[in-house]
C-alpha cells in the first residue's frame, strides 16, 4: 500500500500527464485532419506529422520513360505521364497552400467556347485546389448569362476589357492585359498563373505537376521537327527574330504560366517587344507566339516544359508516345470565328 501522500502526488501527476497527452492528441489530429490550415505552421517550424507515404523507389538506371526527352539541356523537366508521382507533388504543393489563377480570353465570337472550357476545367484542372478563373471579355453581360457554376474554392471572375478589330491584335494584346491585371490584382490573389487559349477543352488530369517558376508548352505541330521547320520570326528587324541556327523548342502561344512575378516579367517583355515592332511597322509572323518564343530562348528559359499531352489538336488523333491527352484545341472555322 502506498502512503497517502504518495497516492495524492501520483494522482496529480497522472492527471497532468493525461491532460498533456490529450492535448498532444488533439493537436496531432487537428494537423492530420486539416493539413491545409496547418501547413504554414509545419513549414515554419519544420515539423511534420503527415501520414506515411509509400511509393516505389526510383530506379537510377531504369528511367520510367525511355522514348521521350524528359529533361532539357538546362535541366528543366519535361512533363510526361509516367515521369511524376502526383501524390508526392500534391503533398508538396498543399504544404504551400498554393492558389492558382487561370487566365482566359473570350472576346467577340470566341465567347462561344467559354462554357465548355470552364465545364471541362472543373472536371480536370487543379482538382482540389483553389482556382480563380479570370475571364477577360468584352461581353460581360453575355457571358454572365451562360449559367456556369463552379465548385468550392473555385471562383469565376469576369474582367471587362476592350476588344480589337483585328484578331491579331486581340491575341497579341493579351500580353498587355495580363500584365496590367497582374500588378492590379493577381499578385495579391494567387501564387501561380496559367494562361490559356479558350478554343480548347480539358479531357484528362492537369494538376500541380505543371507548376514552376515559369513554364512553356511544346507546340504539338513542331516538337519532332528540326529548327529549320520552326516558324520563328526570321526577319532581323523584328524584336521576335531568331536566326535559323538557334532555338531550343517551338513553344505554343496558347499555354504558358508560372509564378505571378514571372508572368509579369514575361508579359511585360513581350508587350514592349510588340510595341517596338509596331512603331517600326513590323508584326511578328505568329504574333504573341513569336515574341514568346524569343523570350523563352534569350531572356528566360522555362524552368519546366509541358509535353504535347498538355496541348494537342483535336484532329491529330493519338500517337504512341502519348499516354494521356489532357487538353485539346478544338477545330474551328478560322475565317468565320475571327471576323
Ligand atoms: C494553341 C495555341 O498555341 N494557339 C496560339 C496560336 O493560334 P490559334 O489559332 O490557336 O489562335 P486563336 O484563334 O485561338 O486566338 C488566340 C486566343 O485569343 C483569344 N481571341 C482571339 C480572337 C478573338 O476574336 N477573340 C478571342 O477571344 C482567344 O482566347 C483565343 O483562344 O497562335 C496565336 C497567335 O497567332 C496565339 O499565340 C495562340 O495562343
Ligand atoms: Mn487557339
Amino acid at each position: 500500500m502506498w502512503p497517502e501522500k504518495c497516492q495524492f502526488r501520483f494522482g496529480k501527476k497522472s492527471l497532468l500527464f493525461s491532460s498533456l497527452a490529450v492535448a498532444v492528441l488533439v493537436v496531432l489530429s487537428w494537423y492530420s485532419y486539416f493539413p491545409e490550415t496547418s501547413s504554414n505552421w509545419h513549414s515554419r517550424y519544420g515539423f511534420s506529422c503527415k501520414a506515411k507515404m509509400v511509393y516505389p523507389k526510383s530506379e537510377t538506371l531504369k528511367p520510367p520513360r525511355t522514348n521521350v526527352l524528359s529533361v532539357s539541356p538546362w535541366l528543366a523537366p519535361i512533363v510526361w505521364e509516367g515521369n511524376f508521382n502526383i501524390d508526392i507533388l500534391n503533398e508538396l504543393f498543399r504544404q504551400e497552400n498554393v492558389r492558382i489563377g487561370l487566365t482566359v480570353f473570350a472576346i467577340k465570337k470566341y465567347i462561344r467556347f467559354l462554357k465548355t472550357f470552364i465545364e471541362t476545367a472543373e472536371k480536370f484542372f487543379m482538382v482540389g485546389y483553389p482556382v480563380n478563373y479570370y475571364i477577360f471579355t468584352d461581353l460581360v453581360g453575355n457571358v454572365t448569362n451562360f449559367n456556369m457554376t463552379v465548385g468550392p474554392r473555385k471562383q469565376l471572375i469576369f474582367l471587362e476589357v476592350p476588344s480589337y478589330e483585328r484578331w491579331e491584335d486581340v491575341t497579341m494584346r493579351r500580353m498587355q492585359m495580363i500584365r496590367d491585371f497582374t500588378k492590379q490584382r493577381f499578385a495579391s490573389e494567387v501564387d501561380y498563373l496559367v494562361c490559356l487559349d479558350v478554343d480548347m477543352i480539358f479531357q484528362d488530369h492537369v494538376g500541380v505537376e505543371i507548376l514552376s517558376d515559369v513554364f512553356g508548352t511544346l507546340h504539338p505541330a513542331f516538337f519532332v521537327k528540326g529548327r529549320d521547320k520552326f516558324t520563328y520570326e526570321r526577319r532581323p528587324e523584328s524584336q521576335a527574330y531568331i536566326p535559323e541556327d538557334e532555338g531550343d523548342f517551338y513553344y505554343a502561344g496558347g499555354y504558358f504560366g508560372g509564378k505571378v512575378e514571372e508572368v509579369y516579367k514575361l508579359t511585360n517583355h513581350c508587350h514592349h517587344a510588340m510595341l517596338t515592332d509596331k512603331a517600326n511597322n513590323i508584326e511578328a509572323i505568329w504574333h504573341d507566339e513569336s515574341y514568346l518564343n524569343n523570350y523563352f530562348l534569350y531572356y528566360k528559359k522555362p524552368t519546366k516544359i509541358l509535353s504535347p499531352e498538355y496541348l494537342w489538336n483535336e484532329r491529330d488523333g493519338t500517337a504512341f508516345y502519348l499516354r494521356k491527352i489532357r487538353f485539346i484545341a478544338l477545330h474551328k472555322n478560322m475565317d468565320e470565328v475571327r471576323t
